[in-house]
């Protein structure tokens, strides 16, 4: 299996994610190679929300966000992490049980963004009313010796029925999608919106893998005793054991590593869901640590949507790689979610095997979401 090569893709030899939740600003200076050679670098600029509509997209004047799941292990601390962001004037909390406290909870916290909370099916469709970004932290978590597979028969479900909602009452909108197994649950989505006769959609339903990034970053940073806020680590693939693949190689500052450590390194980001899911004997998965990646990515794209050029790594429909239809790789949000999708750039012989084995296990959870919401 070989890496295509496609017009829309740029080699990316860029920072991915450079923000912070507390506004820190993302690194600017960081620049990005053109096929052609040529050298871009994204602009510095803060956020501005107060703009006017753009087109057809999303009006970023005043951000409304929606978490759907807001009750859960995940919901709560990135519900808080949210209406800690100064662009959200409105968060609205979803879930089938909770809401109202949660909401009442966090109302209290004096943070100028305005929380209703919103409980049932027949609440739903207000809570997405006018929404620039919905937030799917809902289903059920892994228990140990459960793969994330194994929550495809509950939470696919969940993920169809609030995806059909978002596609009429807001298709517009940015869908970031938490909920296990992303690899199946992103595919579901895009079926959805395509039933449902929402164009163009695919750029805005994107798989949060950003947990994958933020332990990479955590775990080289300890492993090579560098500033963790100066290192960056690409991760491709998906979002489930094998078919997530950093890219040590591509670490951001150079560092030099032994060919054994980069195999036990990579195996340990593959598995680190699990080392959570072990320690919290049958309590859950991540929950603080996926509450601050999701936060993280939720704040660049509504970065993205008031105009600044945000990078973070995502899965989503992409023609990246040959035989499968969606990879999680490096993007470019923006106003329309993901502006641009950067090709893999080099790899190592070790990377490349890692893709090669990731392609058919990719392919079998697409496969499988696919089929399920054409049912
Ligand atoms: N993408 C990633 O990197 C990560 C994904 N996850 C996934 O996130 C999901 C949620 O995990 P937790 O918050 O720990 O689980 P949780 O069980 O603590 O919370 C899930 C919430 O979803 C709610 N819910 C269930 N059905 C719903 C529906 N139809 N509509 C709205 N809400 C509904 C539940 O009432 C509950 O409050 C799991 O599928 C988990 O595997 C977890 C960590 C990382
Ligand atoms: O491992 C799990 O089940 C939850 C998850 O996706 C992660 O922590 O990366």
């Amino acid at each position: 299996m070989t890496v295509s090569r496609t017009a829309s893709m740029r080699t990316a030899s860029m920072r991915t994610g450079g923000t912070r939740i507390q506004h820190q600003q993302q690194r600017l200076g960081d620049q990005c190679r053109s096929r052609t050679g040529g050298v871009r670098t994204p602009q510095a600029s803060s956020p501005r929300f107060g703009s006017s509509k753009r087109g057809n997209m999303v009006s970023c004047g005043a951000a409304k966000v929606a978490v759907l799941g807001a009750a859960g292990g995940i919901g709560q601390p990135l519900s808080m992490l949210v209406k800690m962001l100064p662009s959200v004037t409105e968060l609205s909390l979803y879930d089938i049980q909770g809401t109202p406290g949660v909401a009442a909870d966090l109302s209290h916290c004096n943070t100028a963004c305005k929380v209703k909370g919103y409980v049932g099916d027949e609440e739903l469709a207000a809570c997405l009313e006018g929404c620039d970004l919905v937030i799917i932290p809902a289903g059920v978590p892994r228990k140990p010796g459960m793969t994330r597979d194994d929550l495809f028969n509950i939470n696919a479900g969940i993920v169809k029925g609030l995806a059909e909602k978002c596609a009429e009452i807001c298709p517009n909108a940015i869908l970031n999608i938490i909920s296990n197994p992303v690899n199946s649950t992103v595919p579901i989505c895009n079926e959805v919106y395509k039933a449902a006769g929402v164009t163009g959609a695919s750029r805005r339903i994107l798989g949060v893998t950003t947990l994958d990034i933020v332990r990479s970053n955590t775990f080289l940073a300890e492993e090579c005793g560098v500033d963790v806020d100066e290192v960056d680590v690409p991760v491709i693939g998906g979002h489930a054991g094998i078919t997530i693949l950093p890219l040590l190689s591509q670490m951001r500052p150079k560092v030099s590593l032994d060919p054994n450590r980069i195999e036990e390194l990579t195996v340990r980001i593959q598995n680190a869901g699990t080392e959570v899911v072990e320690a919290k004997a049958g309590a859950g998965s991540a929950t603080l640590s996926m509450a601050y990646a999701a936060a993280r990515f939720a704040e660049s794209c509504l970065r993205g949507l008031q105009g600044d050029k945000v990078y973070e790594c995502a899965y989503l429909e992409s023609n990246l790689v040959d035989g499968v239809g969606y990879f999680a790789s490096k993007v470019q949000l923006g106003p329309n979610g993901c502006e641009e999708i950067f090709e893999v750039g080099e790899v190592t012989e070790f990377e490349q095997a890692g893709i090669d084995a990731l392609v058919p296990e990719l392919q079998k959870s697409i496969a499988k979401g696919e089929e399920f919401a054409k049912k």
